[in-house]
């Protein structure tokens, strides 16, 4: 009989890729959502729980139904500018959130967790290629709040035996190429989904946030990873801690980092369209530069990215951008 697994964030752009993958890798995948910013349309690979994770009642009554044998945890908010405006809203929700699952599943007997964690809790180091080892400053509230949740896992995996796989996510990109899901936030904040909606006509111009940032053309530097590459990597993490590995960090990235200006060139070769945009300020939180040293997933995971260029990133996601998308 298939494997359950808690999937929280299940109904979100991430969590659902990983839905898909895990059902194709034999698992039943339940979503834990509230639909804050995730979409009903999108559970598609398993069933569907609707609750919050600020609502203790909810997580033990999805672990009493499901037994899971693991946690992916994905529910977070996630937007770096809001996080400045609305520090308290992210230090409630994630960390709140993260505590009440935590809890719910050590009371449940649900001992192995993944989680997902950011390259925003390494802050912003002059360039540097950030590895797991390297340390942690995050410079917004978001990676704050993210960095504080892996302390409680390491404090959780001490004093009740959680065996906790934490992946630092770079920029994360594309989608599904088989066109079932795709990246669907309100609002939209993420630059190649802005960007192929300045494209599409959608909107009038993409704002490049920043051109005087000391980076080879003044804009800032991202690792982006495909989205079906992570979510493949998730499914190693898994394995990883249901083969009893215990305990350990991977980043998910590709080792290359690009300026929006190269994203921006790259979608004009993928779409043969120019892109509208219009020179902005910098944004609040942005850090210069973030690209991952990833060996270790390579290594020891066996993680092997296969979609990760900007051609199939950008591309994947602007077959998505012609698409209706999920409705509410
Ligand atoms: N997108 C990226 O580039 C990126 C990079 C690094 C890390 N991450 C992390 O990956 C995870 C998923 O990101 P995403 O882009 O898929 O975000 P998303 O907003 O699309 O998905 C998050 C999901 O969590 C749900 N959710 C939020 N709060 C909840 C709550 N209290 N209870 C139940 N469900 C709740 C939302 O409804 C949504 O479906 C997040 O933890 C994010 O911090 C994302
Ligand atoms: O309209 C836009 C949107 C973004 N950017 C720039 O594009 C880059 C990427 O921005 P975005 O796509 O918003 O990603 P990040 O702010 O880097 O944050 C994402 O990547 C982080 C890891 O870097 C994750 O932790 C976050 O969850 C996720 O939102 C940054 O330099 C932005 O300044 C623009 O110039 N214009």
């Amino acid at each position: 009989m298939a494997q359950t697994v808690l999937v929280t964030g299940g109904a979100g752009y991430i969590g659902a890729h990983a839905c898909k993958v895990l059902k194709a890798a034999g698992f039943t995948p339940v979503t834990f959502d509230n639909l804050n910013t995730g979409w009903e349309e999108a559970v598609k690979y398993g069933p569907f729980f609707k609750g919050d994770l600020m609502n203790r009642a909810d997580v033990d009554a999805a672990f009493a139904q499901y037994r899971p044998v693991a946690v992916l945890h994905f529910a977070a908010l996630s937007l770096v500018g809001e996080s400045m405006k609305d520090p308290g809203k992210y230090w409630r929700v994630n960390v709140m959130g993260a505590l009440n699952l935590i809890e719910g599943a050590i009371a449940a007997g649900c001992l192995n967790f993944v989680f997902s964690s950011t390259c925003a809790t390494y802050g912003d180091q002059d360039g540097v290629l950030l590895d797991e080892t390297s340390v942690q400053m995050p410079i917004n509230s978001y990676g704050a709040s993210k960095r504080a949740i892996e302390d409680m896992l390491n404090n959780f995996a001490e004093s009740h035996g959680l065996n906790r796989v934490i992946f630092r996510y770079f920029n994360v990109a594309g989608c599904d190429p088989e066109g079932e899901i795709g990246e669907q936030h309100v609002p939209e904040t993420h630059l190649i989904p802005l960007m192929l909606e300045a494209v599409a006509g959608k909107r009038p111009a993409l704002t490049v946030f920043g051109t005087d940032y000391p980076t080879r053309d003044g804009t800032c530097v991202r690792d982006y990873v495909h989205v079906m590459d992570l979510v493949d990597a998730h499914v190693l993490g898994l394995q990883w801690l249901l083969e009893g590995k215990g305990n350990r960090v991977f980043n998910l990235g590709t080792g290359t980092g690009f300026t929006v200006h190269e994203v921006i060139d790259a979608s004009r070769t993928v779409t043969n369209r120019e892109v509208p945009i219009t020179l902005g300020d910098r944004r609040a939180g942005d850090a210069v530069a973030l690209v991952s040293g990833s060996a270790r997933a390579i290594e020891e995971l066996g993680w092997q990215p296969k979609r990760s260029n900007l051609r199939d990133m950008i591309g994947d996601a602007w077959v998505w951008a012609q698409q209706p998308g999920f409705s509410k």
